[in-house]
């Protein structure tokens, strides 16, 4: 296996920068997910990783190979690069055995080594049981792991994954990132991941790049780009953040600061160096929120809509400085909330969105 470097890699369709700049590094072993809304680039990062696409400007490395780059591009089928894509084709004539050894029959591999190789890649993905199945009569979670397979008889130094569930229903789903969190595990494949379902990145990703208009706008451990989001965008895009507006009030200091939000002041997690400015914003998660008497601070509202879920109900709410703002929050049961309902409510914490975004 081997790591992916990606240097301020730029691709442009006429003028029209798809992929702007972009720089990763991907670690040897690392499962990365490339994560970002419809038309953000993820498949254009993809494709010049792969070698479809040529790039406009930058570098990319696999290993210690440029593949990548002012000097001309490696052509796909030299780049070792296996990749698993959302529409399997599988031959429906052949078997599974068949389906995963063709590229070495085709490479004319000695018969019995091709045999051992496809019985390997089998394994690697638990189909041993299976190889003379054919495609028709196999699971869609089966035959994803056919096309898996397939990709590793190869021997791939990096494997894409190109939305690989989105055809699969939501229990598929989940049993194939389990699979798939299993098959990283025992084969310390290095694993590029490319999906618009943030759950399915948090799930697998040892890492996750957020790419925003073609440019990346974070790269950071599931963790840390839930609790510490690099800007607005981030925020709202990760598990629905809230963005507030706000006024850094005091600098940082270890760790956190005091803002002024929504006529309340609250104390903020923070980057260090933050300074005190005007126009700050702050990032809030539901559970940041907490419902206060009369005499509890904070800011009062009106409930906008209770939605109710089985067991909880997520709770919109509108404040009374500032109607367009919405905030909601999750209420256990029983829920004593309805629309119209006046509440006053405090934020009890959140994060200071950096002012520059840095990656
Ligand atoms: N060959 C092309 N010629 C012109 N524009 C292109 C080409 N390929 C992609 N684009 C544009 O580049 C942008 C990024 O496309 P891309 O397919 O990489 O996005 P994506 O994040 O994978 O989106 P989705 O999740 O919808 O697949 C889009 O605006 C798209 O229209």
């Amino acid at each position: 296996m081997a790591g992916l470097k990606i240097s301020r890699a730029t691709k442009s369709f006429g003028d029209f920068d798809a992929v702007k700049d972009v720089s990763i590094e991907v670690k040897d072993g690392e499962f990365l997910a490339v994560l970002g809304p419809s038309g953000c680039g993820k498949t254009t990062l993809l494709r010049l990783v792969a070698g479809f696409e040529k790039l406009t400007s930058g570098e990319i490395h696999i290993g210690d190979r440029l593949v990548s780059g002012s000097q001309g591009s490696v052509p796909p089928e030299k780049r070792r690069v296996g990749i698993v894509f959302q529409n399997y084709a599988l031959w429906p004539h052949m078997t599974v055995a068949q389906n995963v050894g063709y590229a070495l029959k085709v490479a004319k591999v000695d018969k019995a080594e091709a045999r051992r190789k496809v019985a390997e890649a089998l394994a690697l993905v638990n189909l041993e049981g299976l190889a003379d199945r054919r495609p028709a009569n196999l699971s869609g979670g089966q035959r994803q792991r056919v096309a898996l397979a397939r990709c590793l008889v190869a021997a791939p130094s990096l494997v894409l994954f190109d939305e690989p569930l989105a055809n699969l229903d939501v229990h598929l789903r989940a049993s194939m990132e389990d699979e798939f969190a299993a098959f990283h595990k025992r084969t310390g494949t290095t694993i590029v991941y490319i999906t618009h379902d943030q759950a399915e990145a948090m799930a697998l990703a040892d890492r996750i790049a957020v790419m925003d208009g073609g440019r990346l706008a974070q790269l950071a451990a599931p963790r840390d780009l839930f609790r510490e989001p690099a800007s607005a965008m981030v925020a709202s895009f990760i598990a629905q953040g809230m963005v507030l507006s706000a006024k850094a009030l005091t600098a940082a200091e270890a760790g956190h600061a005091r803002v002024e939000v929504l006529g309340q002041e609250v104390v903020v997690r923070c980057r260090p160096g933050e300074r005190p400015r005007e126009a700050a914003k702050i990032c809030i998660r539901s559970s940041d929120l907490e419902i206060v008497g009369d005499k509890g601070g904070g800011f009062d509202g009106t409930v906008v809509r209770a939605i109710y879920k089985g067991g909880t109900a997520r709770i919109e709410f509108a404040p009374a400085s500032d109607a367009d703002t919405h905030l909601h929050f999750d209420q256990s049961e029983p829920i004593g909330l309805d629309s119209g309902s006046a509440i006053r409510m405090r934020i009890k914490s959140g994060w200071l969105i950096p002012n520059e975004p840095a990656v």
